[in-house]
């Protein structure tokens, strides 16, 4: 049996308090100590638990607290932040027992949870480099290999993780952060979710401190270029100023972040967008299986009146809507609609599937909402409603679209040479007002996958990554 956390040994004794009475010892006997004074911003408070990073208290009391690494729960009310840093810390905890049966190897943590492996499934997961490739990170293994029989035949546990010796002769060693992370009986809260950042949703109030970040700071600095991406995660746009009034730089810029994404508009302009008219807030790409991720503008010449540009936040009018009429939600979330680019004699560009909803949701994350496809305008022939559905799906539409035109919801702007926007695709709509005069502006689409490795690439460690797989 091992009991361990950060590099001190606990006796067994303590591992057996339930972790409400070590936090109402740890609370009481530390709470208004001049130390834990220090700390307290690292306390999370929620339904009468106290959540304490450990290796906080571990630095400050040594062994004077070696209850408190054991309070740890899973608590939906969480704010998800804490519960981040909170499940991090978690990770590098050691497991408590391990024991096998003749399916699965089961996993008890010091959080009184339990997590049960099949045998076939982590023979199958094997990290080691005869069944791993440590700088491809594919899998080696023959799967088929495996002997249907796969038992483990002795377990390990050591301070970093577990050696299991299996009956095909062969060694695996599993990391405890990466079996806590890797968990499917049971699931542990935003496993799935590789990255944390907190999606910041606003309404026209955001004209008062829109993100912003500077040019030569993204070209210049890693820093700069990961707190472009995190601004674009967190509010779904971002500004980037004093960008010079050139192709090149502005295109160097969207570089940065990963290689442009070549369309059918490169040759080709039949589509309003190359009109003075006014675009209506509106996602790009509906038409598209794979709409771009994001989108990029700069107005770097302009002599004229009008066209000022217009962003919505789609997330928060999706939960203003699922708030005031969880039906029109639902009904938006599940009528597919179908949709086309043809302003061109030689393009015909339909999706496949041939329609895709408005809301999208992603059932590996709590169903949560992960892309809005919206432009009533590339919209076509729905011929595919069952009858009852068509005032159905109009009367959802409708609802959809005052929450849109809400002004509320509309943050106007004027773009100027020199101001570049990026904005996320999948959740802000953009538009602009009609326009009259010389107006040249420039811009280009990034892929969704290639923003999110960027994004990802900036703000995790190698150690993190390799966990995350
Ligand atoms: C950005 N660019 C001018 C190249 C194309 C604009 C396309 C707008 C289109 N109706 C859509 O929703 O995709
Ligand atoms: O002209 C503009 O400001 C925006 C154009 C637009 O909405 C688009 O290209 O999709």
């Amino acid at each position: 049996m091992l009991c361990r956390s950060l590099g001190f040994k606990f006796t067994s004794h303590i591992k057996k308090i339930k972790p409400e009475r070590c936090l109402g010892t740890a609370y009481n006997k530390y709470f208004n100590n001049k130390y834990f004074k220090s700390i307290e911003p690292h306390i999370v408070k929620t339904r009468n638990l106290f959540y304490l990073p450990s290796n906080l208290v571990f630095n400050q009391y040594k062994n004077d607290l070696c209850q408190v690494p054991l309070i740890k729960s899973f608590s939906n009310n969480l704010n998800k932040t804490y519960l981040r840093n909170f499940i991090k810390i978690s990770d590098t905890e050691d497991a408590i027992t391990v024991s096998t049966t003749t399916s699965k190897v089961i996993v008890d943590w010091q959080d009184n949870q339990t997590s049960k492996f099949h045998n076939i499934w982590l023979r199958d997961h094997c990290k080691c480099s005869e069944c791993y490739h440590q700088i491809t990170k594919q899998r080696l293994l023959d799967t088929f290999s495996i002997p249907e029989d796969i038992k483990a035949i002795s377990t390990s546990p050591g301070p970093e993780g577990i050696e299991i010796k299996w009956n095909d002769e062969h060694k695996s060693f599993f990391k405890w952060g990466w079996l806590r992370r890797h968990s499917y009986d049971p699931k542990f809260i935003d496993n799935q979710k590789i990255l944390n950042i907190r999606k910041t949703l606003w309404n026209a109030g955001i004209k008062d401190c829109p993100p912003i970040v500077q040019y030569i700071d993204v070209m210049n600095t890693k820093e700069g270029l990961a707190s472009l991406l995190k601004n674009i995660s967190e509010f779904g746009f971002c500004f980037i100023d004093d960008v010079p009034h050139a192709v090149k730089e502005t295109e160097e810029l969207a570089k940065r972040i990963c290689f442009i994404r070549e369309t059918h508009y490169d040759l080709e302009h039949g589509d309003t967008a190359y009109t003075t008219l006014p675009l209506r807030a509106h996602t790009d790409n509906t038409y598209f299986t794979d709409p771009s991720g994001l989108q990029m503008f700069h107005l770097i010449e302009f002599d004229g009146k009008g066209g000022s540009s217009l962003l919505v936040d789609g997330f928060y009018v999706a939960r203003q809507l699922r708030t005031k009429s969880p039906t029109a939600y639902e009904t938006l979330s599940t009528i597919t609609i179908p949709t086309h680019s043809a302003g061109d004699p030689n393009t015909l560009i339909q999706p496949t599937p041939n329609g895709y909803p408005i809301l999208n949701h992603d059932p590996l994350l709590n169903n949560s909402l992960y892309q809005i496809r919206y432009n009533n305008d590339d919209r076509s022939t729905m011929n595919h409603l069952e009858s009852e559905q068509v005032l159905e799906f109009y009367d959802a539409l409708r609802k959809w679209n005052s929450l849109l035109k809400d002004k509320h919801n509309e943050y106007w702007f004027q773009l100027k040479p020199g101001r570049v926007v990026i904005f996320d695709n999948w959740r802000v709509l953009h538009g602009r007002d009609k326009f009259s005069g010389h107006r040249r502006l420039i811009g280009c689409y990034l892929n969704w996958d290639d923003y999110q490795s960027r994004l990802k690439i900036s703000h995790l460690s190698q150690k993190e990554i390799l966990e995350s797989l």
